[in-house]
C-alpha cells in the first residue's frame, strides 16, 4: 500500500497556463526514501507543493496515507536550502517552533514544557550540536544552521520529511557529514522521506528510490531503485557499483538536457 501517491497529476500555476507538471502517477511505500533529481525549472519544488498541500493540482489526484490532500498536512516536516532560523530566536526556541504551531502538541505545550524541550536538545544532541541551544542563528555556522533546521523538521515526530536541496548551499564535507547525519536519523527510526537534489551523488548515496524528471513541463522519465545494501557507509561512493549508478543518471539527465 502507497503512502504518497501521484495518478496522473498536472498543475498549471495560471488557470489554463501551461503545465509546470504533467501526468505524474508515483507511489511512494512508508518508510521509503525518495530523492527526485531533475534539470532546473522541471517542477521538482513543485511535486513538493502538491505533496504538502500547498496547491491542489489542476488534474489527477494526490493521496497521502489514503487520503486525497486537501489541504496543508500537519504530518509533514520541511526544510530548504535556507536554513531560515528565526534570528530573533535561539536554537533551541528555532527547534521548537513546530511544537507550538502543531496540534496535539500546541495545546500540549505548557503541561510538556520540560518534556518537549528534552526531546528538543536529545535531537540537536542527536545531531552534534549538544549544547547549542542557547545560541543564536547568526552565530552557527552555515551547517551548524542547516542541522538545527533539520531538528526543526523532525522535532513533531512527522511522517513525512520533504527535503528541497537541504545541502545545496554548503560545502563538499560539510554536505558528507549532513548526509551522513540524516542517513542515521532515517535509520534508526525510518519515516518516508521525499529529497529534492541536484546532487546525483547525495540521491544515490541517501535514497532508495531516485525519480528522473523531464524538463518542462515536469514528467517522471525514470524510476531508479538504489540496490546498495545498508546501512550505507560513506566509502560506498567510491565503489564501482555507486559510480554506476551516479553514471547511468547522469546519463538521462544529459539526454534530458540535450532534448
Ligand atoms: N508560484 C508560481 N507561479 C507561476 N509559475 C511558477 C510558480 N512556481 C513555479 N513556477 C514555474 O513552474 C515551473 C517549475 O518550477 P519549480 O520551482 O517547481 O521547478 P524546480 O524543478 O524546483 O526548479 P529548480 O531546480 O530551479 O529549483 C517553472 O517553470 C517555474 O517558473
Amino acid at each position: 500500500m502507497s503512502f504518497v501517491k501521484f495518478e496522473n497529476v498536472s498543475l498549471a500555476y495560471a488557470p489554463g497556463g501551461a503545465n509546470a507538471i504533467e501526468d505524474v502517477s508515483l507511489d511512494i511505500r512508508e518508510g521509503e526514501f525518495v530523492a527526485v533529481v531533475g534539470p532546473s525549472g522541471c517542477g521538482k519544488s513543485t511535486l513538493m507543493k502538491l505533496v504538502s498541500g500547498l496547491k491542489p493540482p489542476s488534474n489527477g489526484y494526490v493521496f497521502v496515507d489514503g487520503r486525497e490532500v486537501g489541504g496543508p498536512l500537519k504530518i509533514v516536516g520541511m526544510a530548504f536550502q535556507a536554513a531560515n532560523l528565526l534570528p530573533w530566536r535561539n536554537t533551541l526556541d528555532n527547534v521548537m517552533l513546530p511544537l507550538e504551531i502543531v496540534e496535539p502538541f500546541r495545546s500540549n505545550l505548557k503541561k510538556e514544557k520540560a518534556q518537549y524541550t528534552a526531546d528538543a536538545e536529545a535531537l540537536l544532541a542527536r545531531v552534534g550540536l549538544a549544547g547549542y541551544g542557547s545560541k543564536f542563528p547568526w552565530e552557527l555556522s552555515g551547517g551548524m544552521q542547516q542541522r538545527a533546521s533539520i531538528c526543526r523538521a523532525l522535532i513533531h515526530q512527522p511522517r513525512l520529511l520533504m527535503l528541497d536541496e537541504p545541502f545545496g548551499a554548503l560545502d563538499a564535507f560539510t554536505r558528507e557529514e549532513l548526509w551522513c547525519m540524516l542517513r542515521d536519523l532515517w535509520q534508526e527510526k525510518p519515516f518516508t522521506v521525499i529529497l529534492v537534489t541536484h546532487d546525483l551523488r547525495e540521491a544515490v548515496f541517501l535514497a532508495d528510490t531516485v525519480y528522473v524528471m523531464s524538463k518542462r513541463p515536469g514528467r517522471i522519465l525514470v524510476r531508479k531503485e538504489i540496490d546498495l545494501p545498508r546501512p550505507r557507509p560513506l566509502d560506498v561512493t567510491y565503489t564501482d557499483s555507486f559510480a554506476a549508478y551516479v553514471h547511468e543518471l547522469r546519463d538521462h539527465i544529459g539526454r534530458i538536457r540535450e532534448s
